[in-house]
């Protein structure tokens, strides 16, 4: 019976190619090593390669079978390659991530396999999973169009699907007539008609003068091939010389760097790849010189080209964005490096006009209506987006806990659940739903409105000493607090309400019912991590306070993160007010060294505390610093004279009343920039876009109110 099972497996493989569609392949066996050799033997001879990933501890025996070997963390590896079939040996773990990349790199009528445990013990989630996220799966495979799922060793056929028509290609470049003066054999190397279409809409845009681009679509749209055909016309053209390129890794370009390759050898202009580390890390020629560099270390071209903008991260993106005369970025809209098209609007705005905006639809190894495409969507959600809100107001509205193991079986509403999750943040990854799903620390709660989520939070367990929770708050809080180890708290690691219904409460309503249920566990903090100082008046509203932010910004996204705490037991009390009077102080008297890369905006917001977390000031002004202060508000010398008395009264001010509120908005911010970060007065002015009397005349202002308080004082 078991013998069945690959010969069945090949008649299928048969009938899939006649489709031209692609197919996914579960295949159990008590030894999944042993049955991803069998699906890697099978593989080769139908498709004449096979790339394999597995654990270091399976290659040996697998080695012999496969075409390439890698590990299943050599996910940047995988990106830009492109295969017939790829077989995944996963024991333990199956991160959604990697399944989804590997199915990316994967041509029409070919084929992605998972080589996995029997059916009774396989945890995709892992070791400490809960489960769910195993019976989401399985629920999904019953849902695809294209499957071959079998036990090997019972002989155990579970299911088989073909898509019943046939696929048809997407349309070609041939025959397409350019407006632009784009080359012919640049037109023809675009892999359809949609890429052709677009590189003559850009190059016609960059000749009209243009400033940026924005390319968009979906994962295997062929954005980054598209760009590499546009930077060999600005090559083939001579209209750049050295081209700065960034994307999240290097693998993530090397798509890119393949099709600027091949387009070039198509132009005959000569060229030459540079390599680093088994990545191509630039193409030059005798006059130009495209160059990866990573997000953190990018500084702006004449001409700068940024692929995967989502996952750069709109801090960077602005500062790429405001400091190059001529941009070219794309991103995906839906997939799984960034999503959403909230994300999409913010980069469109934060790119220079005039501006062209273009969308690539087809996909570009495959047919569209690929039914593998189509599943890998559904299942990790990649296209969540908020559902409908429930007419306002509604009838009821209940804040509630959900169970996760029957979320699992209600695609419905985890889908809603999970689109008011990712509309919200602009960093989303397939593995982002099974950690949500599965993990052990983890707790989802929500607001329903008549039923419908409208508010949701994903939280985590965390505390010093269990293995199984994490430890990123306690961690931070022990910088400063002795006892931070010994409290247990919960994070929330997200907070969304519907992008429709923010600003009525609700977010509120929802965090309170979660720091209810933290009190009845008998926890002693709640706390958030987070990279926008935007949203830190939420949390302040609702009793939160700063306890670290960040020296450094994020390799990922150029932000600072900042972390808050609510207390909620006198533990709690001890540990968190402990951590965030010292971070009131750190920020203060390190503000010129440690915190002089934030924005003034975010230190100033940072800086803002409350009256609970105020504390002895510093020292008493010497009768010479006295003196001086007197001349300068005679008018007799400039405020710049008595930068050090100002910095005095403002550090003493701040952290007796616990925190910088005095003032409006400007005010804060040109204080805390000039006096305690020590920026120059012109890019005060210039970041803050007032004229630099006024910046110096509300720094007066400051010193003049300052003073008086302090004589009152
Ligand atoms: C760990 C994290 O997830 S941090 C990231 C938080 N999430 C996001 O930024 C996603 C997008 N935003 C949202 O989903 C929501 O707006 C939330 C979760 C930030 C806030 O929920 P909401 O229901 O909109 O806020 P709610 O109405 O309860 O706000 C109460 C008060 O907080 C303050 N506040 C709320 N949102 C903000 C904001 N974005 N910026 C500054 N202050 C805010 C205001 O003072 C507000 O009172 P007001 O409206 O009377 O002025």
């Amino acid at each position: 019976m078991a013998a069945s099972i690959p010969a069945m497996l090949r008649n299928w493989l048969d009938e899939l190619r006649a489709t031209g569609y692609r197919g996914l392949v579960v295949l159990h066996s008590v030894s999944p090593v042993y049955a991803g050799g069998l699906l890697a033997r099978i593989f080769s001879d139908v498709y004449g390669d096979v790339l394999c990933l597995a654990p270091r501890e399976a290659r040996e025996g697998l080695r012999s079978e496969c075409s390439r070997l890698e590990s299943p963390g050599a996910i940047d590896r995988l990106l830009g390659t492109e295969n017939s079939s790829v077989v995944l040996v996963v024991p333990q773990l199956l991160r959604p991530n990697l399944l989804a990349a590997a199915a990316e790199t994967v041509r029409g009528g070919g084929v992605v396999a998972l080589a996995v445990p029997p059916l009774g013990e396989w945890q995709p989630g892992g070791r400490d999973s809960i489960g769910a996220y195993r019976r989401y799966l399985v629920n999904r495979l019953g849902a695809a169009r294209a499957l071959f799922w079998a036990d090997y060793d019972a002989g155990i056929l579970y299911r088989q699907a073909l898509p019943r028509e046939r696929a048809s290609p997407p349309p070609g470049p041939e025959g397409y007539r350019p407006r632009s003066p784009v080359h012919r054999r640049l037109l023809e190397a675009a892999a359809t008609l949609d890429q052709a279409r677009a590189l003559d809409e850009i190059v016609l845009h960059l000749r009209r003068r243009g400033r940026s681009v924005f390319v968009t679509g979906d994962r295997g749209r062929g954005k980054s091939g598209l760009l590499g055909l546009v930077a060999a016309y600005l090559a083939a053209s001579h209209m750049v010389g050295f081209v700065p390129v960034t994307a999240p890794s290097p693998g993530s370009v090397q798509g890119f760097f393949r099709v600027l390759d091949m387009a070039l050898e198509r132009l005959g202009v000569r060229h030459w790849a540079i390599e680093r580390g088994g990545f191509v890390a630039g193409v030059a020629g005798p006059w130009f010189h495209f160059r990866y560099h990573t997000p953190d270390r990018v500084e702006p071209g004449a001409f700068t080209i940024i692929d995967e903008a989502a996952a750069v991260g709109p801090m960077r993106l602005r500062r790429l964005a405001s400091r190059s005369p001529r941009l070219l970025a794309a991103t995906t809209i839906h997939g799984y490096e960034g999503s959403g098209r909230v994300l999409a609007k913010m980069i469109e705005a934060i790119l220079p006009e005039p501006r062209l905006v273009v969308g690539l639809e087809h996909p570009v190894r495959y047919p569209p209506g690929d039914p593998l495409e189509e599943w890998l969507y559904e299942t990790f959600m990649l296209r969540a987006e908020a559902p409908r809100p429930p007419s306002w107001p509604p009838e009821s509205l209940d804040a509630v806990e959900l169970d996760r193991l029957r979320l699992a079986d209600d695609y419905a509403t985890l889908a809603q659940v999970y689109g008011i999750l990712v509309q919200a943040h602009y960093r989303n990854e397939p593995d982002d739903l099974a950690l949500i799903l599965d993990a052990p620390h983890h707790r989802l709660y929500a607001l329903l409105a008549d039923g419908t989520p409208v508010a949701v939070v994903d939280a985590s367990l965390e505390s010093g000493d269990t293995a199984y929770e994490a430890r990123i708050m306690p961690d931070l809080l022990a910088q400063a607090s002795p006892r931070a180890m010994e409290a247990r708290g919960m994070r929330v690691v997200r907070i969304a309400v519907h992008p429709e219904l923010q600003r009525r409460g609700l977010g509120s309503k929802l965090l309170s019912y979660v720091e209810e249920q933290a009190r009845s566990m008998g926890l002693d903090w709640l706390g958030a991590v987070f990279g926008q100082p935007d949203v830190l008046g939420f949390w302040r509203r609702n009793g939160f306070h700063v306890v670290y932010v960040s020296p450094l910004p994020s390799k990922a996204t150029g932000e600072h993160n900042i972390a808050v705490a609510k207390p909620l037991t006198s533990l709690g009390y001890e540990v968190v007010y402990t951590a965030a009077r010292d971070m009131l102080r750190k920020l203060l008297l390190a503000g010129h060294s440690l915190y002089r890369g934030l924005t003034a905006e975010a230190y100033a917001a940072v800086l803002e505390g409350s009256p609970e977390l105020a504390q002895q000031p510093l020292a008493v002004l010497t009768e010479e610093q006295k003196h001086r202060l007197r001349l300068v508000l005679e008018g007799r010398l400039d405020v710049e004279a008595v930068l050090d008395v100002l910095w005095l009264l403002l550090v003493n001010h701040i952290l007796s009343s616990g925190g910088l509120r005095i003032l409006e908005e400007k005010d804060r911010w040109i204080a805390a920039a000039r006096v305690l970060q020590g920026k120059t007065m012109s890019d005060i002015a210039a970041g803050l876009r007032v004229p630099i009397q006024e910046a110096r005349e509300r720094l007066r202002h400051l010193l003049e109110r300052l003073s008086k308080d302090h004589a009152a004082g």
